[in-house]
């Protein structure tokens, strides 16, 4: 995010501007005033727009630089919803939205709260995917960090240039697998500020303690190697040993500058993920979204399916179309589900038919395969193509990470419904371009009580002609319903590292924030209206886990009861609302008069103390030696 500055450093802005040198006596006095009151209003965390009172423009010079109308927030609120309401696209929405978060990130964070619904989709998948296609050509103004291949070995001078001492949450991109985007370069960057905006409108970090990054280590993509306007490296990514040697000196930086910041890694093409992962996980504070993330929120979503149907792992196959960073983190997640509830490893690696471009992974396939594929190989001669695999597996479950658009087509979903009474089918890919199906196939294919859910976000779909028989509505099976809870988790219990049972947590207490309703309706997730909410409970349970555990650094004092409450207390408390009364320029600005007052306050209470005590005193003396006063 932008630079924040400090009540201090606008205090220090205003005194240091008296001593500028103007070209000319009479101008410096116009240039130091307009200077520090500029920043004021510029900046975007500080900033209050019209919602600076009368005191406070005096106080920071602020007459004359604002019109006279002084508005609340809600005021401010309606203006920007009706400029929002007047946007013709959704990617226009992301750039007026973007300009908003520029200039406030009050009031910015305020309109995703109060919005969510409607916002998700623009600041987020699907709208957030065009974003990054076009992110060299929007580029306006810095956000956030790149670390590029240029700045080798000074890395951690950048970030400790930094200005904010307290960075909570980083989310890093190399941007070599966007979405189903492909490799997007530094474009990517796009993707790391999505997710910290959820981090902040879904979990209430400080918008001061966020940053995305971007490991900008060149890119693939000819397209952007040749495009004038393109921000990033312009030379092909780095490979092997110098590639890992920009991780490690990330790693390492970090770890200096803020070592109690969560890393989350986010859209790295699963030839990184996966070792990045495992090399980091138990020395970093970190987890990979894509592979930790995505199997906690499916996990969840299908545990939600089985209470419909009401079934178990036992009665269950699952297809995975797609055998990457995503399917196999959800293959592993559920996996660990069904050794917890008793089914012997093997049996359960059985229920897993998983597909790439090749056809099925099997073991009979020539050539060598990727360690992660190989884990859930089976050991079936090999079948080339969807249909073939659903015929030959009769899944009940057919879930989608493949970045394959369309690729569940009539025939493949019909398939399954002739096999299977109601069919479970998760469209996973994003953006909505790249969904393996719509909602709308998925029911009429499927037939009414299949159960659907997808990456990006398709609107309710009316059952019978003209809805007579209700409405399906479609969950969004995405990791958004995730990652903040666990981000929010792992820093407010001060974790070292975030172990798997945490995810298993996570996807427990997300199952079981969905209502009978919503599960009547054939959806598989709570409503997102309730995802501050849904991040609070995640986060609770993850403290109170790493309390019980020891693996926590922080104790939460639970009054002796089992204390649920108490540690939902504890992260609420922890949750940053945005509102100008307690994350303004007022705020932080008055910090140093609001001292002022305090310190007269105790002296004045201390003054009357003395004088009453000394006068009670005095009257005894008095009364003692004449007791018919
Ligand atoms: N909904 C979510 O929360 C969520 C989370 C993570 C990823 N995803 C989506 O899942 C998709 C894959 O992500 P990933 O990280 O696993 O990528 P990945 O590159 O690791 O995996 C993609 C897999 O799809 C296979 N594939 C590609 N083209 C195919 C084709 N034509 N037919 C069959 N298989 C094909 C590849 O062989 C590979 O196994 C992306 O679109 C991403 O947006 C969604
Ligand atoms: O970014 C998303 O919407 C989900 C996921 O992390 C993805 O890579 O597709
Ligand atoms: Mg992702």
């Amino acid at each position: 995010l932008k630079p924040p500055q400090h009540g201090h450093q606008l205090e220090a802005d205003r005194r240091n501007a008296t001593a500028d040198v103007g070209p000319s006596r009479s101008s410096h006095a116009m240039v130091t005033m307009s200077s520090s009151a500029l920043n004021v209003l510029r900046d975007p965390i500080a900033s209050k727009g019209l919602s600076f009172t009368a005191t406070e423009r005096d106080r920071l010079d602020l007459n004359g630089y604002l019109p006279p109308a002084i508005e609340t927030m809600d005021q401010q609120i309606i203006r920007l919803m009706d400029g929002y309401e007047r946007q013709t696209s959704d990617f226009d929405r992301y750039l007026y939205l973007e300009s908003i978060h520029d200039r406030s990130e009050v009031l910015y964070f305020r309109l995703l709260v109060e919005n969510v619904v409607d916002m998700m989709p623009i600041v987020y998948t699907p709208t957030v995917g065009i974003a990054c296609q076009n992110f060299s050509r929007i580029y306006r103004q810095p956000r956030g960090i790149f670390l590029s291949t240029s700045l080798r070995g000074r890395f951690y001078e950048v970030l400790r240039q930094w200005p904010q001492k307290n960075v909570e949450i980083i989310v890093v991109t190399d941007g070599s697998r966007i979405l189903g985007l492909g490799d997007l370069g530094a474009n990517g960057m796009g993707i790391a500020i999505g997710k910290l905006s959820l981090y902040v409108a879904a979990a209430g970090i400080h918008p001061s303690k966020v940053l995305p990054i971007m490991l900008d280590v060149g890119t693939n993509n000819e397209q952007l190697l040749m495009d004038p306007l393109y921000i990033g490296e312009k030379h092909p990514r780095l490979q092997g040993d110098a590639y890992d040697a920009i991780v490690d000196e990330f790693v390492s930086a970090v770890r200096r500058r803020w070592p109690a910041a969560l890393v989350q890694w986010e859209d790295f093409s699963n030839d990184h993920a996966f070792p990045i992962l495992s090399k980091y996980r138990d020395e970093l504070l970190s987890f990979n979204d894509d592979i930790q993330g995505t199997g906690t929120v499916i996990l969840a979503g299908l545990l939600g399916a089985m209470r419909i149907t009401q079934s178990e792992w036992a009665n269950q196959t699952i297809v995975f179309y797609g055998a990457g960073a995503a399917a196999v983190g959800i293959a592993d997640m559920i996996l660990e589900d069904m050794v917890d509830k008793g089914m012997s490893h093997s049996e359960a690696k059985d229920k897993f038919w998983l597909v790439d471009s090749k056809g099925l992974v099997t073991t009979q396939r020539s050539g060598a395969m990727q360690s992660h594929k190989l884990r859930f190989a089976r050991d079936d001669p090999p079948l080339p193509t969807l249909l073939e695999v659903v015929k030959a597996a009769r899944p009940t479950m057919l879930l989608g990470l493949s970045g394959k658009g369309g690729a569940f087509t009539e025939k493949i979903i019909k398939a399954m419904r002739s096999q299977c009474k109601s069919p479970i089918i998760f469209a996973l890919s994003n953006p909505t371009s790249k969904s393996e199906c719509t909602a709308e196939e998925a029911y009429k294919w499927g037939g009414s009580s299949t159960i659907f859910a997808s990456g990006s976000p398709f609107a309710p779909v009316p059952i019978g002609p003209l809805g007579i028989g209700g409405t399906q509505v479609p969950g969004q099976g995405n990791n958004l319903y995730v990652f903040p809870g666990v981000g929010l988790g792992a820093i407010s219990a001060k974790l070292r590292t975030i172990p798997d049972s945490v995810f298993a947590l996570a996807a427990r207490t997300l199952a079981s924030m969905v209502t009978d309703d919503e599960l009547a309706h054939g959806t598989v997730y709570p409503s997102l209206t309730g995802i501050r909410n849904i991040s609070m409970h995640i986060a609770a349970a993850i403290v109170q886990q790493g309390v019980d555990t020891g693996a926590s650094r922080v104790r939460v004092d639970t009054g002796g009861d089992d204390g649920d409450d108490k540690y939902r207390e504890y992260v609420d408390r922890r949750m940053w609302y945005p509102d100008f009364a307690v994350s303004g320029a007022a705020s932080r600005v008055g910090g140093g008069p609001s001292i002022i007052v305090a310190v007269g306050w105790l002296f004045l209470v201390g003054v009357h103390f003395i004088v009453f005590t000394g006068r009670s005193a005095l009257r005894l003396l008095i009364f003692a030696e004449n007791p018919f006063i």
